[in-house]
């Protein structure tokens, strides 16, 4: 699908303006054939992205009937400071809420370029505001590498980010480097599994897989999430929790993951996706042609019963409309 480049229509300010007055000039260029386009009814910009519009009512309704509720949601910033800021709030304000309702804040890394945008977590004013001892912290993915391995996850993270937090070391959960990809996917939903029974990890009522807080995740250029690659048969895994694979088509080969099942059962997902390299598995995954024999495995993350709020520039959207 090729959007015809056009300024912006009436509707498409009315539509941004009534629900964000200081919506920046890219929300308000984003022409009516894109809205149309994209299955995310949410659409914001900038240093305040934080518009809701019909569906959230919608789900609103829902929520009261007692029904798994699942919103989407697209922020689109002019510039990566933003998107920093606001991801570093986001999370701020579900580990004080989840925090305060169970007492924990259960949080799930991908590796890639998500890292570099979680730098403001570590900065004032979430550095002292944030209660860094309810963290505990998972991967979603991970390389089967030695954790001091330039290809590690956990390394990335660690240097990026964790060091610089003071969340405690015992809740900090890197898989066991010393073992195979197999027995290192096993042994990490072993501990999962532990720590739900402990209640450190919710359960999804309407799922039955384990329900975690908040992932943080990444997004291939193509397409793939976690280490669950386009056309791989672990993508279709719908029973276990953690996974492996030998044949990752992206070095290193031999990684865990988590299963999709897992993914989708999240409280709240951020999937930070940036830059022109992403522009086509982001128009395949938010135009509205669907194909749903060929789904990329991005486009097969749908939450039962939370939030999934894609943090974007505008290169990564860049296919969908000629900005
Ligand atoms: O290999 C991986 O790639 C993805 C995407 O990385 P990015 O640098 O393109 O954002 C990442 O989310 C995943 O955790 C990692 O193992």
């Amino acid at each position: 699908m090729s959007l015809p480049a056009v300024a912006s229509t009436a509707a498409a300010s009315t539509f941004l303006s009534s629900a964000n007055p200081r919506r920046s000039s890219f929300a308000t260029r984003i022409p009516a054939p894109l809205r149309r386009s994209l299955p995310c009814r949410l659409l914001s910009s900038s240093s305040s992205p934080h518009s809701s519009l019909a569906p959230v009512s919608a789900v609103a309704s829902q929520a009261a009937a007692g029904e798994a509720a699942s919103r989407k949601k697209l922020l689109i910033f002019d510039a990566e400071e933003d998107l920093a800021s606001e991801l570093a709030k986001r999370a701020a304000e579900l580990s004080a809420r989840f925090a305060a309702e169970r007492g924990a804040f259960t949080v799930v890394l991908s590796g890639g370029s998500l890292v570099k945008a979680l730098r403001k977590l570590a900065e004032p004013p979430y550095l002292e505001a944030v209660d860094w001892s309810r963290w505990h912290v998972f991967w979603v993915d991970e390389r089967v590498v030695p954790k001091n391995h330039a290809d590690s996850n956990y390394k990335l993270a660690s240097d990026g980010f964790l060091s610089k937090v003071p969340i405690p070391a015992g809740q900090v959960y890197a898989i066991n480097d010393t073992l195979s990809a197999e027995g290192a996917a096993e042994d990490y939903e072993a501990r999962l599994r532990q720590l739900v029974k402990d209640g450190v990890i919710g359960m999804s009522p309407v799922t039955g897989f384990p329900k975690f807080d908040l992932m943080l995740m990444g997004m291939g250029p193509d397409g793939h999430v976690a280490s669950l690659f386009p056309g791989h048969p672990v993508v279709n895994e719908n029973q276990k929790w953690v996974t492996f694979v030998k044949d990752s088509p992206k070095p290193p080969p031999e990684r865990i993951t988590f299963t999709l099942p897992v993914i989708n059962s999240s409280a709240y997902i951020a999937l930070v996706v940036t830059g022109a390299g992403k522009a086509g598995a982001v128009h395949k995954a938010l135009s509205e042609e669907e194909n749903t024999s060929d789904l990329l495995p991005v486009e097969m993350v749908s939450l039962h019963d939370g939030e999934l709020a894609w943090f974007t520039d505008k290169p990564a959207l860049s296919m969908l409309s000629s900005m």
